[in-house]
């Protein structure tokens, strides 16, 4: 998990346990002062809009949910499809295609569990080529990063001393607990500022923007350390320097794994299969045999099979309001352009900005802060060749860094995924399957894309000019994804917390907001937040989705 979540579940639970319960005059039944909200209405039908859907039945079972989607399929970025092939058939995955095992995926591989898909997850080993092999173009050619386990002291030093990507490092590390203390007064930096004011500026450029590349396709220069790499910018604090603090840590304080994760663990240890566990344990990512587009489906099978749950596709919202209602009665309105419909609570998992372009009073938006959210849009591009050993490595592909010149990569290229080496089992032919990814932040503010047709002619010549592979694919799909993945840019936490505020003044607790634009951008992210938007429903002065953003 990228961005750490305070607070505990034991605390949270025991905090709704303080609120103290009245005694209904009609029923005769405790209830909270408030009440849980019995009509609640989620705006999304992705994996973050079906999965709170799913959390929230199972927490209220008597609640009536309904799900609006905007557009006609569910599912949202997770899209995978079956292609046909000389000899078989492939599958493309069109946004994320694997899930990482470990903390941040106690709350998936419990819901994987519950949704009995078991059977159906594949995995990828530690051991494997893909999971030791991976590698960063630069400048001319491809430099695999050193492997801690499968590497021995020695050749790491010698690949830190022979690649100019390591450029830095070395009297990076060496210098870094020398640097000067942060100023009290810096709130936030981009990403490519701090680790350039701690260790040297060749590293953020070089290393770190690739690795931004393959989890945000976002500019090292605009993303928030604060966001991203809260434990860096902690441990700087508390240390003067980050080596510093790492030095002089209790083994007691275990600051890699925050308490409210520990207490996860746990609890998910206690519920996990155990075998299921064990595979776990030695996997480096996992997937499902149709992709992961099986995990929203199967979702949305369970959720459409509950009574009291309603999904509503082709269905855009165009506006949230809050409704006062004579003796303070709270509901909140969600209006489609054919109707408007009142509900007890809202749980919005849409695009942040998007979200605050609906939530308007005289014109104007009552969420600012969501409104300066910017979100880039990525061409993925899958591909498959009859030959199966057209690349020259094995591994899990490469990514490419901001400082690659552009006559080295006119197309805008963020990276090449080995599909055939880094997942198997799902495709039913021979052969080799490649996903080029074009665009994210260098494609910021056009207002044009490149054609499918286009994207794909891209992708080759970035194939030719790195891999030199000239061969014909037999089968080629290219999509746009607009908008996908939100960028957490300096002043994103800030603009959280205050986000936060304006949800409890304007929206009185009732409107609740989750999904990739907020608290991580991963699919375990997505998931273990609407597990959490699900829990304390009735605490309406607390709750917004974001009251565990970090301080
Ligand atoms: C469509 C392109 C995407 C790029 N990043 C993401 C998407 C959907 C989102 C993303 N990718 C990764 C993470 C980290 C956390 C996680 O859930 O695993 C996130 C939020 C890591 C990642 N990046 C790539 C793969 C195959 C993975 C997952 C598994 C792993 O770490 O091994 C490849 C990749 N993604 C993007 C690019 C440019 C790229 C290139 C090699 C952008």
């Amino acid at each position: 998990m990228l961005l750490r979540r305070h607070g505990s579940l034991l605390g949270s639970s025991l905090n709704s346990l303080s609120t103290r319960p009245i005694l209904c005059s009609q029923c005769h039944h405790h209830r909270y002062s408030t009440g849980p909200p019995q009509n609640i209405a989620v705006i999304g039908g992705g994996i973050t809009g079906l999965a709170s859907a799913y959390y929230i039945a199972k927490e209220q079972p008597t609640a009536r949910i309904t799900v609006y989607e905007a557009g006609p399929r569910l599912g949202g970025w997770l899209h995978s499809s079956h292609v046909e092939v000389p000899g078989g058939r492939v599958l493309f995955e069109h946004g994320p295609r694997s899930l990482r095992p470990g903390m941040g995926a106690l709350v998936t591989t419990t819901l994987i569990q519950e949704l009995g898909m078991i059977p159906d997850v594949i995995y990828t080993d530690k051991t494997a080529a893909s999971a030791v092999n991976r590698f960063i173009y630069y400048p001319d050619h491809l430099v695999r990063l050193p492997h801690p386990t499968t590497d021995s002291m020695l050749e790491i030093a010698f690949s830190i001393l022979r690649e100019p990507l390591f450029s830095g490092v070395i009297p990076g590390l060496i210098g870094e607990a020398f640097r000067p203390t942060r100023p009290e007064s810096l709130d936030d930096e981009s990403v490519a500022s701090f680790f350039a004011r701690r260790l040297d500026p060749r590293i953020p450029q070089n290393i770190v923007s690739a690795v931004l590349h393959g989890i945000y396709a976002g500019d090292v220069n605009q993303l928030s350390i604060r966001a991203i790499f809260p434990l860096l910018w902690t441990l700087e604090k508390q240390g003067g320097s980050v080596i510093g603090a790492l030095a002089t840590r209790r083994p007691e304080d275990n600051i890699t794994v925050p308490r409210r994760d520990r207490e996860l663990l746990a609890e998910t240890k206690k519920v996990l299969d155990p075998e299921f566990m064990v595979a776990l344990g030695k996997a480096s990512i996992f997937s499902f045999r149709n992709g992961l587009q099986q995990l929203v489906d199967r979702l949305a099978e369970i959720v459409a099979g509950k009574k009291r749950v309603t999904t509503r596709l082709d269905t855009p919202v165009t506006h949230i309001e809050l409704e006062e209602a004579a003796g303070g009665d709270k509901k909140i309105k969600v209006s489609t352009e054919s109707e408007s419909q009142t509900y007890d609570m809202v749980v919005s998992s849409i695009f942040s900005k998007k979200l605050s372009e609906l939530c308007t009073s005289d014109s104007k938006t009552l969420l600012p802060e969501l409104a300066k959210t910017h979100a880039v849009t990525v061409m993925v591009i899958n591909l498959f060749y009859t030959n199966p050993k057209l690349v020259p490595v094995e591994g899990f592909g490469y990514l490419i860094p901001q400082t690659i010149p552009f006559q080295q990569n006119p197309e805008r290229a963020l990276g090449v995924i080995f599909d055939s080496d880094s997942i198997k089992g799902q495709d039913i032919a021979t052969g080799t399957k490649l996903t080029i990814i074009l665009g994210g932040h260098w494609w910021d503010g056009w207002s044009t894309y490149p054609t499918e047709e286009e994207g794909i002619a891209a992708a080759r010549s970035v194939l030719q000019r790195h891999l030199r592979i000239t061969d014909e694919p037999v089968a080629a799909q290219a999509k746009l994804q607009k908008d996908c993945i939100p960028q957490y840019t300096v002043g994103h936490i800030s603009r959280m917390k205050q986000t936060h505020t304006r949800l409890m003044h304007r929206f009185k607790g009732r409107l609740r907001v989750v999904g990739n634009s907020y608290t991580g951008v991963g699919v375990n992210d997505c998931i273990r937040a609407s597990r959490d938007i699900a829990q304390d429903l009735d605490q309406y002065n607390q709750k917004s989705g974001l009251e565990a953003i970090p301080s």
